[in-house]
């Protein structure tokens, strides 16, 4: 049985509006909504690559950081990467570390962190620490969590991170909700600090559970060279459509970071890594 792809149309409702609006494409019969999203990202300069299963996508998206690492090096003696945290990058994380690297003219950060410190599970440092084991301490690393405060952490932070714009790669990831960094649907500064003008480059910002984050502004994310999305399992790509189609920052904050120049890595495994030490 062949795939068929519906897309409803409606008419747009806000004044000045015109035509018809796509919405809420979806695949009919289990089919792909591959299709709709590539020609949604095309829209946008953006480029899907879809790998197999998590490993696949880890190697895929490890060579091509350390591939845009290595060409900053070479043409500016250093290279600055900013990293995602969660629990999917791990795979991508142990592969990257693999690579054979000048690490020691690697500016290394976080795009995000939860204001906790490193030794709590929940630290976005703690996994990198860990998972990049074998070249972290070798990186020029800069925290975003100080412990003194998630307003003061984030305004030490932006401060120190003005030296290292325009950042070589960025690689994000996104919740199921359509967060990415932490970035939260429905945040009450989300316009502000995604605009590109925001004057802060890290805000203290807070997960939808409301526990304190940190995270990089629009204008650090955006002013990067090269950016990365790492998504997987079909529910995030479903979350992505939609996020592309309504394009409503509010209520998908990840639609104001596609956009070019970025690949996005995709795969259908949803595994998730239980455990850091696995
Ligand atoms: O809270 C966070 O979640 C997102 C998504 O994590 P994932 O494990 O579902 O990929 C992550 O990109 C962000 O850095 C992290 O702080």
């Amino acid at each position: 049985m062949g795939t068929r792809i519906v897309c409803l149309y409606a008419r747009r409702s806000e004044p000045g509006g015109s035509g018809w609006q796509r919405f809420h494409c979806q695949s009919a019969r289990g089919g792909s909504i591959v299709p709709v999203i590539e020609a949604l990202l095309a829209e946008r300069g953006v480029t899907l690559r879809r790998a197999y299963d998590s490993t696949q996508q880890a190697e895929q998206l490890a060579a091509v950081v350390a591939e845009r690492l290595g060409m900053a090096i070479a043409a500016r003696g250093q290279a600055t990467l900013a990293l995602s945290g969660g629990r999917s990058p791990i795979p991508f994380l142990r592969a990257l570390a693999r690579h054979v690297l000048d690490w020691s003219r690697v500016r290394l950060t976080l795009v995000d962190e939860r204001w906790v410190p490193e030794y709590d599970q929940q630290s976005n440092t703690g996994l990198l620490r860990r998972c990049l084991a074998p070249v972290f301490d070798q990186t020029q690393w800069l925290s975003l969590y100080r412990g003194v405060s998630p307003q003061h952490d984030a305004e030490q932070a932006g401060a120190e991170l003005a030296d290292w714009l325009p950042l070589d790669v960025v690689v994000l990831g996104m919740g199921v909700d359509g967060h990415t960094a932490s970035f939260f649907p429905h945040a009450a500064q989300l316009t502000q600090w995604l605009a590109a003008d925001c004057p802060d480059l890290c805000v203290a910002s807070q997960a939808s559970d409301g526990s304190p984050r940190l995270t990089m502004t629009g204008r650090a994310l955006n002013s990067a060279r090269f950016r990365l999305l790492s998504i997987s399992g079909a529910a995030k790509l479903r979350t992505l459509c939609t996020a592309l189609e309504e394009n409503q920052v509010m209520r998908w904050p990840i639609s104001a970071v596609v956009r070019a120049p970025m690949e996005i890595y995709y795969c259908p495994d949803d595994t998730q890594p239980n455990d850091v030490t696995d």
